[in-house]
């Protein structure tokens, strides 16, 4: 894939400006990923860790490191013809494409921490599996993983082709557990990002942190330097839920109940006390018959900090569809939801819970669950993760 050239600022005013490259800076303070500008679109896998060698997955980890910078960076991880009797580094299928702001983000999970690797005393406090929730129907395959990789780009090709790399250079070291791809996000994480609509049709995102918004970021979604585990510190945890969606009964039902069960307008998505989208819900006001007008069971207000004694987290997640469901004959779709927060025992897990009671539960299924360190970003020299071995 071409690199695209830099702009040196000595172009003639005659010619067209140069296209701005389309990469996201792989090294800094954090991983790219988070905060960054959410994309297009999603390839999402979780593995298990196969070997019992801590120094096998030592070098997997700067092997994928160097291939990660590259590939964010548009070009292959290694060469894909030139010697005959090789098997290609790279495996090619994003020859040609642009890097399409490729990022590539991994996390670790609470069983990367047991016995194998001498990890055991370096687990935070704040990773540990998540609690079982009301409605859970979790299939174990799709569900959990030693490490996750959330590779997102413009270009579904581009992300598809980062996990697949990864993946054929872990063999021996990696076996990957499950792999979901997703299309068309549901989430904006900058005020520049017009909100996008998830499948029930409602634009989703609205109220979401911001990756602009420091404050918001330093309080709710980075790990501070206060953690118990020093290697943390910059880092995030990753909560993934597939969420199936009954779309069928969802497209029987009226637009005044799909309204109230998120408690926004479809079309304008403005709060049911509003009439534009960023309006502020009123979660107080009451219609004439004393009723609230945002319900008491709606989405937003079971989901909203003012319910949650404050909590935010930051919400970067996906549609997704896995064709026909063989037993029903109904679509396999929903949403793959990704959220970040600095500690998710005091953001995931009380907004869940929360949502015991919620009016979309009738109409969506929590398939599989997934929780994940995302240590801080590699700084020049660095591997993934190398806070945490050394
Ligand atoms: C536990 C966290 C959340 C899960 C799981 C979740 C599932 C889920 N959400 C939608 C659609 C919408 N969510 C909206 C807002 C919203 N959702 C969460 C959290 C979870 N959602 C939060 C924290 C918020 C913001 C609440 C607020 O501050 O007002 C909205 C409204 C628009 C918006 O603000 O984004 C929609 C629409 C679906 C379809 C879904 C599961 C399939
Ligand atoms: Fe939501």
């Amino acid at each position: 894939a071409g690199t695209g050239a830099a702009l040196t600022g000595c172009e003639s005013s005659s010619k067209a400006a140069a296209p701005a490259p389309a990469v996201v800076q792989f090294r800094g303070a954090h991983q790219a990923g988070i905060a960054t500008p959410a994309q297009d679109r999603l390839a999402f896998a979780a593995f298990d860790v196969t070997t019992t060698r801590r120094a096998d997955l030592i070098d997997l980890l700067q092997r994928w490191t160097a291939a990660a910078e590259k590939m964010t960076r548009g070009e292959p991880v290694g060469s894909v013809e030139g010697i005959e009797e090789s098997v290609p580094a790279d495996t090619g299928e994003a020859t040609g494409l642009a890097a399409a702001n490729l990022t590539i983000t991994i996390g670790f999970g609470p069983g990367l921490f047991d016995d194998r690797f001498g990890l055991a005393g370096r687990r935070p406090e704040a990773l540990r599996e998540l609690p079982a929730f009301k409605g859970d129907e979790l299939v174990p395959p799709i569900s959990g993983g030693d490490l996750c990789i959330q590779a997102c780009a413009d270009d579904p090709q581009v992300a598809f082709h980062a996990v697949r790399n990864l993946n054929r250079m872990g063999f021996g070291v990696t076996a990957m557990r499950w792999f979901q791809l997703g299309f068309g996000r549901t989430s904006s994480t900058t005020t520049s990002q017009q909100t996008p609509r998830n499948l029930l049709g409602f634009k989703d995102g609205t109220k979401n942190v911001n990756g602009d918004d420091a404050r918001d970021l330093n309080e709710h979604v980075w790990v501070g330097s206060d953690t118990d585990q020093a290697w943390m510190s910059g880092g995030s945890y990753l909560v993934s839920r597939k969420i199936r969606m009954g779309i069928e009964s969802w497209d029987r039902d009226r637009i005044g109940d799909q309204e109230a069960v998120f408690g926004r307008t479809k079309v304008e998505g403005a709060p049911l006390t509003g009439k534009r989208e960023h309006d502020v819900p009123d979660l107080a006001a009451k219609a004439a018959d004393g009723t609230p007008v945002i319900p008491a069971h709606a989405h937003i207000r079971l989901a909203s900090p003012d319910s949650n004694g404050g909590v935010k987290i930051l919400r970067r997640g996906y549609s997704f569809t896995d064709g026909v469901d063989p037993l029903t004959g109904q679509l396999d779709a929903g949403l793959f939801f990704i959220c970040f927060q600095s500690d998710p025992a005091t953001g995931f897990v009380p907004v869940q819970r929360n949502l015991g009671t919620d009016a979309l539960n009738e109409y969506i299924k929590h398939m599989s669950s997934g929780v994940f360190a995302c240590p801080p970003g590699a700084a020049a020299g660095e591997y993934w993760g190398q806070r945490l071995f050394s």
